[in-house]
């Protein structure tokens, strides 16, 4: 039996964490296992898909071997450093009795697809697990609003490889300006473009697109940009922070950061915990139910030279109860 792959890719927090999620609740009996590729040394994504997952999870480094569901793939990037890694862990899963009816793995924001595809390519593999399809989420609000962001090759480059494009934050924006943007991201109409906030997530669609890539065209997706482009600051702490000191770096930092997110327990909100996103200028902060591991994580993206790491670290450590580590 060949498992079908899909890979969804898109820029920092442009939703597909959020897709994937949506599709894992209307998974409607199918067994879909998901590979999560998060940037950092702290995967947040897997701990929210895993949320979705009804709590099965195995992980990367060989703890795996329980129920398949998530797998997270932490420090580093599929799309290079670590296409090893995501080679082991999908003959890890293909393994499993049963095999999941179909793989999701979600690329880092920073990832060039054109290194999974390869990595997809790999002979032995392709025989059981085939690239079905490469989704790429759009952030509507953020290319309506950065008109550079067109211009940036790593988004290219992840729009480029897509045979789905999916716009996500496009509640806010009128219908000419979706009707707009989605003949500037596909002019041909080929690769379809979706929006996610008008029309049903066609979940069965995405997992069987008949897109079907051939091996040839995954080995000629060519060599993945290489990026250094970008800096993370990552740090955790067994205790609980202030929050009047989370917000108040938040906001300090707001000017340079792209990417935010995190899982806090707060001094002045004991026992719950809560998920910080921040995307460009948008921040939310809400409860975040399910497993109620203590602690707080905090991954940061920025360009690189623009995060003053020590006095970021400084700041958080004295907000907490108990002191944190850096990674
Ligand atoms: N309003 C709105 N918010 C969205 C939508 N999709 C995602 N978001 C929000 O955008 C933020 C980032 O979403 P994620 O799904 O984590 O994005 P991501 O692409 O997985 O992020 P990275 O893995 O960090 O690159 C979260 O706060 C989401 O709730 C959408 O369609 N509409």
């Amino acid at each position: 039996m060949t498992v079908p792959v899909l890979v969804v890719t898109g820029y920092l927090g442009a939703g597909k964490t959020t897709l994937i999620n949506a599709m894992l609740a209307q998974a409607g009996g199918r067994r879909i296992a998901a590979v999560v590729n998060d940037f950092g040394a702290i995967n947040i994504d897997e701990e929210l898909i895993r949320a979705t997952a009804d709590g099965i999870v195995g992980r990367a480094d060989g703890v795996a071997g329980r129920a398949d569901g998530v797998i997270g793939l932490a420090n580093g990037c599929v799309c290079c450093t670590l296409q090893g890694d995501l080679l082991r862990t999908l003959k890890l899963l293909l393994a499993r009795d049963p095999a999941p009816d179909h793989i999701v793995i979600e690329a880092s924001g920073v990832a060039d697809p054109a290194g999974i595809v390869q990595a997809l390519a790999d002979p032995v593999l392709w025989k059981s697990a085939r690239l079905d399809a490469v989704l790429c989420v759009v952030d509507a609000e953020d290319v309506t609003g950065h008109a550079a962001r067109r211009g940036d090759d790593l988004w290219r480059a992840q729009l480029a490889a897509a045979n789905f494009v999916v716009l996500s934050k496009t509640a806010a924006i009128d219908d000419a300006a979706v009707e707009a943007l989605s003949g500037l991201l596909s002019p041909t109409g080929k690769p379809p473009v979706i929006d996610m906030a008008r029309e049903a997530l066609p979940t069965g669609l995405f997992l069987d697109t008949g897109a079907r890539p051939t091996r040839f065209t995954a080995v000629a997706a060519g060599e993945p940009r290489r990026s250094d482009r970008f800096a993370t600051v990552e740090w955790q702490s067994p205790g609980e922070i202030s929050l009047t000191v989370l917000q108040a770096l938040i906001a300090d930092y707001a000017p340079v950061l792209i990417r935010a997110k995190g899982i806090f327990h707060f001094c002045e909100k004991p026992g719950r915990r809560y998920l910080l996103q921040m995307v460009g200028q948008r921040v939310t902060l809400e409860p975040l139910p399910g497993d109620d591991q203590p602690g707080c994580r905090l991954v940061m993206i920025a360009e690189a030279g623009r995060l003053d790491r020590q006095a970021l670290l400084a700041r958080l450590g004295a907000g907490t109860d108990i002191p944190g580590t850096h990674l």
